[in-house]
């Protein structure tokens, strides 16, 4: 028997160990401040060390794929030891590698990271919708056959989002809304929550999108090294936060590398998301 819904095994994730995601992201300047040098040997050391801090901790660990696929190959085997070392110490393992393509070859993209026996497959994995939801259709489905998820991008963190995701569709919704809209239409009927996610920086303030009807995940970046805090939640998704997961890389990471440093660090972020979330 398969896995039970990749939105119940999160709800129950969060219960658990509170509503947060720490992201694995070995940055060079990450590495130097560790002491570690910006070589696969240093990536491996730097990796090893996160998970063995955060993955009996935190309800969902990050990896971002671009700084293990920095050094080749041999980083792409280093992710994959994390997503399997991490699913043994118990955290949901998030894949961040944005992907999106036409239907043809995300059904590709769906097989390496939402697959069956895929090395590289987590629990879940970050998509990009912007060649038309329609065209993430290979990975929803795949998602939901194989008891993972997909977050979708919809309100980017970053400053330059707001050009694309603010911009009017052929039918005057906003393109964000668009994206909420369709990831609705997936969730529909599920409970405790849907397995298709959404991107929603904390950082984005009052847009207008109405998040209401999701019924899914949404993954808010931006705490800490980008500028937000636990008080803009509230701006961005309003007074109902129960779907919010938070997620922090540099926040975290920076108090490494000792393991009970960072330990601490994941359970402060904690205990302020919890007197916030619930
Ligand atoms: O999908 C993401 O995780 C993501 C979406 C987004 O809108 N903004 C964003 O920062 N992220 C990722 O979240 C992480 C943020 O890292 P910190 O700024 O160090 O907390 C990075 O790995 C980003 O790639």
């Amino acid at each position: 028997m398969g896995q039970d819904a990749f939105g119940a095994r999160l709800a129950a994730a969060t219960a658990a160990r509170g509503p947060l995601c720490v992201g694995i992201d070995p940055h060079a300047a990450l590495l130097g401040a560790w002491g570690l040098d910006d070589t696969v040997a240093g990536l491996e050391s730097f990796a090893r060390t996160a998970v063995e801090a955060l993955a009996d901790t935190v309800a969902v660990l990050k990896p971002q794929s671009a700084f293990f696929e920095r050094f080749g190959s041999r980083g792409v085997a280093v992710l994959e030891r994390v997503i399997a070392d991490a699913q043994q110490a118990g955290a949901l393992v998030l894949v961040d590698a944005k992907r999106g393509d036409i239907g043809s070859t995300m059904a590709a993209y769906a097989d390496a990271y939402l697959g069956d026996g895929s090395p590289l497959a987590g629990d879940a994995v970050t998509v990009s919708p912007f060649l038309g939801f329609g065209s993430l259709r290979p990975a929803v489905d795949l998602a939901l056959a194989t008891g993972r998820g997909v977050f979708v991008l919809a309100l980017t963190s970053n400053p330059e989002g707001a050009a694309v995701q603010h911009a009017r569709a052929a039918d005057d919704r906003r393109v964000a809304q668009v994206i909420a809209d369709e990831a609705a239409a997936v969730n529909a009927g599920a409970a405790p929550l849907g397995s298709v996610g959404l991107v929603v920086g904390a950082t984005v303030g009052r847009t207008g999108v109405d998040l209401t009807a999701v019924n899914g995940p949404l993954l808010a970046p931006g705490l800490g090294a980008q500028g937000a805090t636990v008080d803009d939640l509230r701006v961005v998704f309003g007074d109902d936060l129960s779907a919010v997961l938070p997620t922090t890389s540099r926040e975290v990471l920076g108090a490494g590398p000792g393991v009970s440093a960072l330990r601490d660090a994941a359970r402060r972020q904690i205990d302020g998301l919890r007197a916030v979330i619930g």
